[in-house]
């Protein structure tokens, strides 16, 4: 896909989104948490583009939204949505799901509904997948120990890009190489060349590093798996919870992130505790194994009597000799007994293997009290074991690199799976509370709606009353006060938006003919004045000329007679409802206006009316379904009805309940 030709992605933003792995694969899947890590990109404009590609995958125009009522409509649509997600990606991703006139987007969207309406909100689910989010790519490991050398500059640049872990070095001989080993524990040189060249160090020639990354830095599929391991054990959670089929064996996954510690360091290994404890305890152990031989030592020479005899006395006074030597000589074997405790103190104490040898020089044989360390010794055990415990780090983390390198594209599917998961169930949890069905949408006009209830109403939604209501062609919707007008335009703008989403609807059944744009025009709050009027009437005279057979449109009106004086506003409405009812139109314009509408208008327009039942406890009850054909009586009218009929006026109420007919 060329980035630029998605509606919205100029130059900047293209460049911006190639900083990205893989653009294409985010846009046409909607990925819009991706898209939102390209530099300078939002979350808002990311899911503006991701729907832009969709778009132009579609050839979609877009547009379906016509007014600022019917983008708050599908606000509204969407919000309800997303209060049932659980993480921000499915709430993200539901960004990408819209209005559309195209049948192609919309059957795309009713197959994913189709199979999200199957699952079942599961609350354990939903808790298992409050740890999951997209996995993130660490891009701040360095490794300082190891580096890459290579004489030739283009090779250079190419190892600089492909393991930015680590320096690159350029060496042009054996002695730079060996300069090399020195600063660095692991040199790996990437020319053939160099095969063979005997330095001294741990220099590698491996000509294919750059195409195996993970052999030089293991560290970056262990810091991948480190950082992100919570999610992915999440994810595997969501997997177990849900019964969905996981791409890879959760055990065996489960098993190596066991082996992971947070840092990226690998843990459960038995020989590295071992060798990692060794190097930690050496100094307390040297000390302890010191004092062992000499408690051994002082308890020896405090229980013997030893004889001086006169030379050696005169010896000891005269010529300065050592006590040593009296000592090697009457304690030889009692030394060599605490020395031997030291010694085994300290290989048990550390639980040495390999430097055993080495740890046994630490205490020395000639006799002297008290017995002390070898410093060069200790400091040679302690290069041996810290050798040995990085060796075996190294070993440890390169064979659990290579098995998890084998998870990753597992690991990234099973998050992205519970991802998805995610907005299904949202949409899922949408059908449900609001006892949902997904409509027929048709290619003939007009819409038909059997018990909708609307989620958008002010009431609870156990309260809400079911509408039966459907149109075709264009109408006028009269009603009693507070009858439920707007409300049943509200449903019908949610309905027809959902049923374009691809969504299911909140009724029992309800068919929706296609159309391209949706305008609802709300209730304007009072008269507008000359310059607004002028505007709202070029809207509807664009909207009139504009309508295509090819573009059909549904227009619903909230009470135009709002913006101007009663009997200008019964002939403007009476014009328009007929020009719109010669066009490919399914309109609904509620008015209080009806009678005088039909008056001026010369076409036979029809009307319904949102009855009134009667006076229930001073309480209008109400007939929240359209009645089709008939006009709606008044508050008014019903209450001088009501008047009426409980007599005793002298024919007052009676007179003016005629005057209504
Ligand atoms: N289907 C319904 N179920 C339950 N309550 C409803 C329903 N429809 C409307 N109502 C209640 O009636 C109130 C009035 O509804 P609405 O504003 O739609 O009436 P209206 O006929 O447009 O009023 P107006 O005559 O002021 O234009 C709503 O706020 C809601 O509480």
């Amino acid at each position: 896909m060329e980035l630029e030709s998605v509606p919205g992605v100029g130059a900047k933003t293209a460049a911006a989104l190639r900083e990205l792995d893989d653009p294409e694969r985010a846009l046409s899947e909607g990925d819009v948490t991706t898209l939102a890590r390209a530099p300078g990109i939002s979350e808002g404009r990311a899911a503006r583009i991701a729907r832009g590609a969709i778009r132009a995958e579609h050839g979609d125009p877009g547009g379906f939204a016509a007014t600022p009522r019917a983008r708050e409509i599908f606000g509204e649509a969407l919000g309800l949505l997303q209060e049932r997600t659980v993480t921000d990606y499915a709430a993200k991703r539901l960004e990408t799901l819209y209005p559309s006139g195209v049948r192609e987007r919309i059957e795309e969207v009713r197959s994913f509904t189709e199979r999200a309406m199957e699952r079942e909100p599961d609350p354990d689910v939903r808790a298992a997948l409050a740890g999951v989010e997209p996995l993130s790519e660490p891009g701040d490991v360095r490794v300082r120990d190891r580096c890459l050398a290579t004489s030739d500059a283009e090779r250079y640049a190419e190892a600089q890009e492909a393991i930015p872990e680590v320096s690159v070095e350029v060496v042009d001989d054996a002695r730079q190489l060996a300069e090399l080993a020195r600063s660095y524990s692991t040199v790996v040189a990437l020319d053939e060349a160099f095969a063979g060249v005997d330095v001294e160090g741990d220099v590698r020639v491996e000509p294919d590093a750059l195409s195996e990354p993970a052999s030089v830095v293991p560290e970056r599929v262990l810091t991948f798996f480190a950082r992100n391991r919570d999610r992915v054990r999440a994810a595997a959670e969501v997997h177990r919870v849900a019964g969905l089929d996981a791409p890879c064996d959760l055990g065996t996954l489960a098993d190596a992130l066991e082996q992971l510690d947070a840092d990226g360091s690998v843990r459960g290994d038995d020989e590295l505790d071992r060798l990692s404890t060794a190097v930690d305890d050496l100094d307390a152990a040297v000390s302890t194994a010191e004092s062992v031989a000499n408690d051994h030592l002082r308890d020896a020479i405090e229980e013997r009597d030893v004889t001086i005899e006169g030379t050696d006395l005169l010896s000891l006074v005269e010529r300065g000799a050592g006590v040593d030597s009296l000592l090697q000589r009457e304690l030889a074997d009692e030394y060599a007994a605490a020395v031997e405790k030291a010694r085994d103190h300290l290989v048990d104490a550390l639980r040495l293997r390999d430097t055993e040898a080495t740890a046994r020089r630490a205490f020395p044989d000639e006799p002297a009290y008290p017995v002390e360390r070898q410093e060069d010794v200790v400091s040679r055990l302690r290069e041996e074991l810290t050798a040995a415990r990085d060796r075996r780090a190294t070993r440890r983390k390169r064979e659990l690199a290579d098995d998890l390198a084998e998870m990753r594209s597992d690991a990234e599917s099973l998050v992205t799976a519970a991802l998805e998961l995610d907005v299904e169930l949202a949409v899922a949890r949408f059908a449900a509370d609001f006892e949902c069905t997904l409509p027929e949408v048709t290619d003939e006009g007009g819409f038909e709606i059997e018990g909708g209830r609307s989620p958008l109403l002010d009431v609870a939604f156990e309260e809400v009353e079911p509408v039966d209501y459907g149109v075709s062609g264009v109408t006028v919707l009269s009603g009693v006060n507070s009858g439920g007008k707007t409300s049943t335009l509200d449903l019908v703008a949610l309905v027809t938006t959902l049923a374009h989403m691809g969504l299911p609807v909140p009724a029992e059944s309800a068919r929706i003919g296609r159309v391209a744009e949706l305008h609802y025009h709300a209730k304007t709050q009072g008269t507008l004045d000359a310059g607004a009027f002028e505007a709202t009437l070029r809207e509807f005279g664009g909207l009139v000329t504009d309508v295509a057979a090819d573009r059909p449109v549904m227009v619903l009106v909230d009470e135009l007679e709002s913006i101007t004086e009663p009997g200008a506003a019964a002939t403007i409405i009476a014009g328009i409802l007929e020009s719109l009812a010669e066009r490919e139109v399914t309109a609904v314009f509620v008015s209080h206006l009806a009678d005088d509408i039909l008056e001026a208008s010369d076409a036979d327009l029809a009307i319904d009316g949102i009855q009134a039942e009667g006076l229930v406890d001073g309480e209008l009850r109400v007939n929240r379904s359209p009645v089709k054909g008939k006009l709606a009586r008044s508050t008014p009218e019903l209450i001088v009805e009501k008047l009426a009929d409980d007599g005793g006026d002298e024919g007052f109420y009676s007179g003016l309940l005629g005057k209504f007919e």
